[in-house]
């Protein structure tokens, strides 16, 4: 089998249980770095155990993203209960006081899964300098390991692909399943559940949740089968197109690794297998869920500045810089951008919807993080703003997707030199005559504004 961790830190195993710090995989089913942990426990007779470690505030996430993976988590405790693996939830200053427990059972050997991510990346540098014990990392979220899609940041799709697509066989690999775990670990340890988490603290209230709390692994694959069903067939041709809306609405899940990426491509291929009509639809969805997704991971993993102007391409920076101070026709304040209070009626729309419901379509996406750009007095301040409001408010947010679409956006990361045009320079332009081409825009704007169901 193909080897999807690497060694973070060698050192001398505890006597105890086997942890697996559970981060951005939150699923008992088809994850890698749980199943990697239960390996190394088995072979060594040792009890496993998964951590997760709660942050009351994590990037700009408001309490809507914490509804969301908690209920998740929830799941996750039932579901490792009945394998005989215990579920620790760490607080109060989670993560950094993971190495006092390691010490206090005496860890053999701690797992982690993966994310591009400087925070997580900081955590596990952090916990490396307190901890003496073998330390793991499994790349639970993508089907080709990062550091082994490619070793280098990739200029666009175009360069990726090929790379990629090349090694997808040898990870698109059936997944085994965990086993009940034989060997116990009776902990003296009092662990809250999740649930009990939501009301603990005072998570930014800026929102109501989603998805009436239908979250986790069954909810996930429930939406799967339900895209399956309804709206594959008809992806590729309709995928533009938000008031027809045929997109598989799997990104919240897939955000809080509750279901696999691996599980989807490896369901949605046989699929395909079985019905020769809609292999095109097949591959444009793989063609997202594959390329585009892991190319955003390979983009923040070697882009230490993916948040920021100095992260995007030198020339993007360069014609970026060159039209600095082209007047601006209007400019918002963060405010007013927040609360959908633009000249510009589709923009308002995607706002409410962001805020109503948490998700925007793809295409609006873009249409969106543009618009900030041609209103903002800089792109330093647009980057700001969208990457603010994106990870505050849509369910997906904070997700190397999201740096990834708002730098592809904003600053040409991914992209090519387009014609010349005042603030945008050679970013590429997108205006609403490309939208009315596009999809019925009167329509869309109706079915938001007529529909309200958050708050703010
Ligand atoms: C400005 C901007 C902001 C974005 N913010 C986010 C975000 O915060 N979180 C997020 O997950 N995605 C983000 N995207 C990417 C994309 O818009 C979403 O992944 C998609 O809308 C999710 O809906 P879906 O699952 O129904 O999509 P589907 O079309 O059904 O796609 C299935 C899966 O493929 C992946 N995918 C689809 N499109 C892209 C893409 N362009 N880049 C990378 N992966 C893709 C996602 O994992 C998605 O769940 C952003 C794009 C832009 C342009």
């Amino acid at each position: 089998m193909k080897e999807r961790g690497r060694i973070l830190q060698n050192g001398i195993p505890g006597e105890g249980p086997v942890a697996y710090w559970m981060n951005r995989d939150q699923r008992v089913e088809d994850n890698w770095a749980l199943l990697e942990a239960q390996k190394y426990a088995l072979l060594n007779k040792k009890p496993l155990l998964v951590v997760f470690c709660l942050t009351p505030h994590f990037l700009s996430a408001s309490y809507r993203a914490y509804h969301f993976m908690l209920h998740g988590l929830h799941e996750v405790r039932q579901g490792l209960l009945g394998l005989n693996i215990p579920f620790i939830l760490l607080e109060q200053e989670a993560p950094l006081s993971l190495p006092n427990l390691i010490k206090k059972i005496d860890v053999s050997a701690l797992f982690t899964d993966f994310s591009p991510l400087r925070i997580k990346k900081e955590w596990v540098e952090q916990i490396k300098k307190d901890i003496a014990i073998p330390f793991y990392e499994i790349d639970a979220h993508n089907i080709v390991p990062c550091w082994e899609a490619s070793t280098k940041k990739e200029y666009s799709a175009r360069t990726f692909r090929p790379r990629i697509l090349k090694k997808v066989p040898d990870f698109l690999t059936p997944i085994p399943s965990l086993i009940r775990h034989p060997y116990n670990e009776t902990l003296a340890l009092k662990t809250a559940a999740p649930l009990e988490m939501l009301t603990k603290y005072h998570y930014p209230q800026k929102t109501l949740p989603l998805y009436g709390g239908k979250a986790g692994y069954t909810a996930g694959m429930e939406c799967l089968q339900k895209f399956i069903k309804k709206k594959l067939r008809v992806y590729k041709e309709l995928r533009n197109d938000p008031t027809n809306n045929v997109l598989s609405q799997l990104s919240p899940f897939l955000h809080f690794g509750q279901i696999a990426p691996q599980r989807v491509a490896i369901v949605i291929k046989k699929h395909g297998e079985n019905h020769e009509s809609i292999r095109d639809s097949v591959d444009s969805f793989l063609e997202e869920l594959i390329v585009r997704r892991e190319l955003a991971d390979n983009f923040c993993f070697y882009t230490p500045s993916y948040d920021c102007f100095e992260g995007f391409p030198q020339w993007a920076q360069k014609t970026l810089d060159e039209h600095r101070w082209d007047p601006r026709k209007f400019t918002y304040t963060l405010e007013e951008l927040e609360h959908g209070k633009t000249h510009d009626q589709l923009w308002n729309a995607c706002q409410l919807d962001i805020l109503f419901h948490g998700k925007l379509h793809s295409w609006l996406r873009m249409y969106w993080a543009k618009k900030i750009l041609e209103w903002s007095k800089s792109p330093e301040e647009a980057m700001k703003a969208a990457i603010y409001l994106n990870d505050c408010y849509e369910i997906d947010g904070r997700d190397p997707n999201g740096y990834a679409g708002i730098a592809w956006s904003i600053g040409g990361v991914h992209d090519r030199a387009w014609p010349e045009r005042q603030i945008f320079g050679k970013i590429r332009y997108m205006n609403d005559s490309g939208a009315k081409r596009k999809f019925h825009v009167k329509q869309y704007i109706e079915s938001i504004t007529s529909n309200p169901i958050g708050q703010l």
